[in-house]
Parts: structure tokens; C-alpha cells; sequence
């Protein structure tokens, strides 16, 4: 659904709307709404609660409040206008330009985001206002650029995630402009976040500056401003309380519908991906011979076909992928780059994104069909049935909220437990992935993190609901030699101990071998050979894996040159109409090459997707 539309359909968050540009409106058409000159006095009326002449009251000078509410709204909120524009000009133009060119220039930026994070804010404003003679404006711009660094991490992670998907590194490589894939590719992508981190800067613009007007650093009286008259009726608190109602009321009413906006925003977007990719198309291209789902598995793949784009631009990108993981059991799917290995294992959890879809086949999870399941028996599965550790987890945490606020939201979910349970469980969860000192880990943000404590956080969130199946993407990839090591052996530790089943994305051969029972090999959107991890190794029955094994890294020889394989995956529209591996493969026939090769089942417990079995045995 269309996340306007999302938005739409939340009354708190329109609602909030609706009221914040009333008032915005209001305050800019002051002069022909505000029925008193804001400095006009009229002592007669002083201190006067709301009448039909001052509907909001007068102050102790008698001038009338609601004219000097929305005179001092201008000078509130264009003072946070101008940090805002500052903050989302440099948040959002550097952290685009940091996530996409990365290098030193990602080094720097991040170091100088880093520096300005540990600024005191409010005692640097002060300091500008007595070097600027209580210049306003110079004071927001600068609240923009201290607080600019939020933005920026946040549109730089985004644009790392959207610069390596794969349409991004299509343009890339077709030549199209930076300026153009930047526009085009990236920035769509950025809106959500940056309006929520835009809605959320405002807020805290808008108290800031009240605050500076509240300390007599914004407008000279008699003009208003929304501090301003908070510091006005403050002299005057014991005796005319009204007096603070007016401008409190305001700032706080604006400060909470730029709140919920944000939070509205960031549901919509998040309902938007979620609904992506769970349609599913009637393009159906069945393998032959495929036994229906196994009744004793907890997962059974079927046919799965899964494609991207739509109607006849629908590019089928895995075709007719067929395995079975058993209850406890740890598969592993491998192959090089583009193989169809992430997009598999995302079908899986109904999370394509990016207009990817299902386009026939099943999979069949602990008995219940997930094409058949609604929308929220999907979403209760996510993470209760199947959990998704990701790839980078830093990208998955919502920089703004602690770790704790996010753990407990998703332990929340599942346990429907009170606070103090939850507040235990999550606990309990960080102890599980060895974070010492919960507590405080509870209490950090995700910027304050390793890579390898993200990850750890990452597998508690997958955690949370108990999964029976874990789902990992290169879990860590993103990760130091030595921090990878310590992921995969909590990963082993962690499925012994609760036997659950584990679905693990690798291309490394060592992951695979350390972590996995059986794998499936993918090479260009087909499954080409399934055994167990000792029987590929031993004895390859497909010449894909036996290459991809003779180049992996793991079993080099010193001073031996590791042979790679030549060419490269083909992409999804250049499949040739036989075995996809042919132009590559130092056995290929003509037979190979004219026709679709089926599945051979050459051993119990394994397949291969060749029909040169008996001339790669003789050749090894
Ligand atoms: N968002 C997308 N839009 C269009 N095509 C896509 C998209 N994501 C993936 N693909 C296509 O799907 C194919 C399989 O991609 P996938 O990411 O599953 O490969 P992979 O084996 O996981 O590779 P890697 O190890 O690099 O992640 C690729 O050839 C790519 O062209």
C-alpha cells in the first residue's frame, strides 16, 4: 500500500497533522488573524482570563495572548525552521555522499559526526549567542550543524543498503551519472527516514529555541515569542497561573504532533516494506519430479520461483528452488555472488522488498502453507516461528530508540508480558548472546556499539520470540576475522542448546563446514546440488561446486595460485536455455547446453543438477 495512504489511515498521527499546520498557518498569517497589535497595552484588561474580547486571556500588561501567541510563534518557529533546513541540508546531502562514495571521505565525515556527538550542545549556543551579540539566526544554524549527525547516520546506512542492491550496481556498471543514480535510486529511499528525523530535530529545535527566549536571548521585549512569554508568566506564576497555560500548551502540543507525525511516518514506511513482496504472481514453472512438502520437515520449499518488476517487465531471478530443512537441523545455502542465495532465503520469511515477488511454488513451515496465512498470522510467524538475523544489524536498529526500548518492543510482542518481565526477559536475552553487563548495554544506543555487539543484539532480537527456525544472511560478513569467529560459534552454541533449525546464507566454504549439516549450491537462480557439508567437500557431484571449492580461500596452499572459475554468474535475463553453468564448465556437451537439465538423484540424501556425473568422478 501506498505509505501516504498508511499515514493517512492513523488518526492520532493526521490528527497531529491537521493541528500543526493550523497552527503554522495561523502564525504566519498573524497580521490578519491576531485581533490586538501582540504590544498593545490595555491595562484595563490586565492579567483578564479568556473572554469573548481575549479569548485566550491578556497579560499582565494587558496585551492580548493570543495576538502574542501568534506574532511569537513566527520567531519560535522560524528559529527552528532555520536549524532544521540546516540540519537536513548537511544530513542529508553528506550522509548521501559519505554512504555512497565511502573511503576517507566516509572516514572523515563519520569522525567529524562522532566529535560534534560529544559537544555539549547547549553551553556551544551560548557561547555562539554572547560571541554574536544574541543573534538568533546564528544560534539555530548552529543548533543545525551539532545536531546534523543524527540525520546523517541515519541516510548514510540507508544509502550503503541501497547502494549494494544489485539495480544500484546494474546502473553502476551501465554508465549512468553518480548525480543520477543518487537521485534516482537512492534518494527515494530516503524520504521516510529523513522525515522522521526531521519531524523528531524539529521538536527539539523548537524547545531549544524557547528555551534561549525563555533565558532572554531570542526577540527584545515587548516583542513576543513563545519562551519569551513563558519567561514573562513565569514572573507572575504564583498569582496569574493562567498565564503559562497558553504558551506551555503550544510548545508542548507542537513538540508532541511533530512526535507523532514522526512515529506515524516511520509506522507507514515500515508497513509499506512489510507489505512488499507478498503478492503472489501466477507465473508458475514447475521442476518435474518433485515429491510433495515433507510432512516431517519443519520447512519444505517447493517449486520456489521468485521474480522482480512486474507484469511481462516480471524478471524471474530463482527458478523452481526445491529443500527441506528437518526440525534442529542447520542448512546451509552457498554460491557466488548473484546466485539467488539472499533473495531465496528472504522468500522464506515473505521479506522481498523492492517489488521482488513469489511467483509460484510453496513453503510449507511446521505444517501450515505461508502463502495461504493472512497478513498478521504471517507477521506472528516472523520472528515466533522464524527468525531473521541480518546481514548488517547496525542498518536494522532504529538509531533514535535505546536497545532496551527496541528489545523490550520486540519481547513486548511475543510475551505480551508486564514491564518488569519484559524488562527481565531482555535481560535474560543478553546474558544468552553474551553481552556482559545487560544493564548497561540495555541503556546504549546503536551508534554506541561494535559491530560484533550489533550483531549479538541482532541475534537476541531473532531471539525474542522463541523461533523454532533461525534465518542468517552472511551474519558476518560485516564483521573482523576475529569477531566472526566468536558470531558463528554463539550461533552453533545457541542452536544446540534450544534446537532450533538454522537456514544460513554463506559463500564461505569455512562458515559452511564450522555451522552446517547439509547445503543446497545455487548457482544462478537454481539449486544445482544438495548433500551433506562432508559429502560436497569429499566428493562434489556437480563440476559448480567442485570449482567452487578448488578456488575457496580456506583450502589454499602456500604459494600455490588459487585457481578461480572463468566468466561470470550469468544475470537473470541472459540464462541460456540449458544448464546455466555450461559456458563455464570444463565438461559441457552439446546435450548440456540444448535443454533444461533436470535433477539427478545419484546417491540417497543427495542431488545434482548434472548429467556429467560419471565424467566428473573420472576426472577427479
Ligand atoms: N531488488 C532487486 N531487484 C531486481 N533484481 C534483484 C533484486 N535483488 C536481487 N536481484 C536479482 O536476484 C539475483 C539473485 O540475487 P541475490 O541477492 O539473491 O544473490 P546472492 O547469491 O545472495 O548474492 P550475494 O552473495 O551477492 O548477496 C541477482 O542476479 C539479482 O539480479
Amino acid at each position: 500500500m501506498n505509505p501516504v495512504r498508511t499515514f493517512l489511515r492513523k488518526p492520532v498521527a493526521v490528527v497531529a497533522f491537521v493541528f500543526l499546520t493550523v497552527t503554522v498557518l495561523a502564525c504566519v498569517f498573524a497580521s490578519k488573524l491576531a485581533p490586538f497589535d501582540p504590544i498593545a497595552q490595555d491595562l484595563g484588561s490586565a492579567n483578564s482570563l479568556p473572554t469573548a474580547e481575549h479569548p485566550l486571556g491578556a497579560d499582565t500588561l494587558g496585551r492580548d495572548l493570543l495576538s502574542r501567541l501568534l506574532y511569537g510563534g513566527q520567531v519560535t518557529l522560524s528559529g527552528a525552521l532555520i536549524a532544521v533546513l540546516v540540519f537536513t541540508v548537511l544530513g542529508l546531502t553528506l550522509g548521501m555522499i559519505a554512504g555512497y562514495v565511502r573511503g576517507l571521505i566516509d572516514v572523515v565525515l563519520t569522525k567529524v559526526v562522532e566529535v560534534l556527538f560529544a559537544v555539549p550542545v547547549i553551553i556551544i549556543l551560548l557561547v555562539v549567542l554572547s560571541v554574536f551579540s544574541q543573534n538568533l539566526v546564528v544560534a539555530m544554524v548552529t543548533l543545525g550543524v551539532l545536531g546534523f549527525g543524527g540525520l546523517f547516520r541515519v541516510v548514510r546506512a540507508t544509502t550503503i543498503a541501497a547502494a549494494g542492491e544489485l539495480y544500484v550496481k546494474a546502473a553502476r556498471a551501465s554508465g549512468l551519472r553518480h548525480g543520477a543514480i543518487l537521485w534516482r535510486h537512492i534518494l527515494p529511499n530516503l524520504w521516510g527516514p529523513v522525515i522522521v528525523q526531521v519531524s523528531l530535530f524539529a521538536a527539539s529545535a523548537v524547545l531549544v529555541e524557547s528555551g534561549l527566549a525563555f533565558l532572554g536571548f531570542s526577540v527584545k521585549a515587548p516583542d513576543p515569542s513563545w519562551g519569551s512569554m513563558i519567561s514573562e508568566a513565569s514572573q507572575a506564576l504564583s498569582r496569574y497561573p493562567w498565564l503559562l497555560v497558553p504558551p506551555g500548551a503550544t510548545i508542548a502540543l507542537v513538540v508532541l504532533c511533530l512526535g507523532l507525525i514522526g512515529d506515524g511516518v516511520r509506522d507507514a514506511i515500515a508497513r509499506e516494506g512489510r507489505s512488499r513482496g507478498r503478492s503472489v504472481g501466477a507465473i508458475t514453472i514447475p521442476d518435474r519430479d518433485v515429491p510433495a512438502a515433507s510432512r516431517s520437515a519443519l520447512l519444505s520449499v517447493r517449486n520456489l520461483s521468485v521474480g522482480f518488476g512486474r507484469g511481462n517487465d516480471t524478471t524471474v531471478v530463482v527458478r523452481n528452488v526445491n529443500f527441506d530443512v528437518k526440525r534442529g537441523e542447520a542448512l546451509g545455502i552457498v554460491g557466488e555472488s548473484g546466485s539467488g542465495k539472499t533473495v531465496t532465503a528472504r522468500a522464506l520469511i515473505g521479506l522481498l522488498g523492492d517489488g521482488g515477488r513469489p511467483l509460484g511454488g510453496s513453503i510449507t513451515f511446521d505444517g501450515s502453507e505461508l502463502g495461504t496465512l493472512g497478513k498478521s498470522a504471517l507477521a506472528r510467524l516472523r520472528g515466533s516461528g522464524i527468525g531473521l538475523i541480518p546481514q548488517e544489524p547496525m542498518n536494522t536498529l532504529d538509531p533514535v530508540f535505546t536497545i532496551g526500548s527496541q528489545l523490550r518492543e520486540v519481547i513486548r510482542r511475543h510475551d505480551k508480558t508486564p514491564g518488569r518481565a519484559t524488562h527481565e526477559r531482555a535481560v535474560e536475552l543478553l546474558e544468552l548472546v553474551g553481552l556482559p553487563d545487560p544493564e548497561t548495554v540495555l541503556r546504549k544506543y546503536p551508534h554506541e556499539l561494535s559491530g560484533g555487539m550489533a550483531q549479538r543484539i541482532g541475534i537476541a532480537l531473532a531471539l525474542a520470540g522463541r523461533p523454532k527456525l533461525l534465518i542468517a544472511d552472511e551474519p558476518t560478513t560485516a564483521l573482523d576475522v576475529t569477531v566472526q569467529q566468536q558470531i558463528l560459534d554463539l550461533l552453533v552454541e545457541l542452536r544446540a542448546r534450544f534446537g532450533m533449525a538454522l537456514v544460513l546464507v554463506t559463500h564461505d566454504w569455512g562458515v559452511l563446514a564450522d555451522v552446517c549439516d547439509r547445503a543446497v549450491v545455487m548457482y544462478a537462480g537454481e539449486v544445482v546440488e544438495e548433500a551433506t557439508v562432508v559429502d560436497l567437500y569429499e566428493r562434489p557431484l556437480h563440476p559448480y561446486t567442485r570449482a567452487l571449492i578448488a578456488a575457496n580461500p580456506h583450502g589454499a596452499e602456500p604459494g600455490v595460485p588459487l585457481p578461480s572459475i572463468p566468466g561470470q554468474v550469468p544475470a537473470p535475463v541472459a540464462w541460456p536455455a540449458g544448464c546455466h553453468f555450461a559456458s563455464r564448465c570444463p565438461l559441457a556437451l552439446d546435450a548440456c547446453r540444448e535443454a533444461p537439465i533436470a535433477m539427478a538423484h545419484p546417491e540417497h540424501d543427495r542431488r545434482s543438477r548434472c548429467i556429467r556425473i560419471d565424467a566428473l568422478e573420472e576426472a577427479s
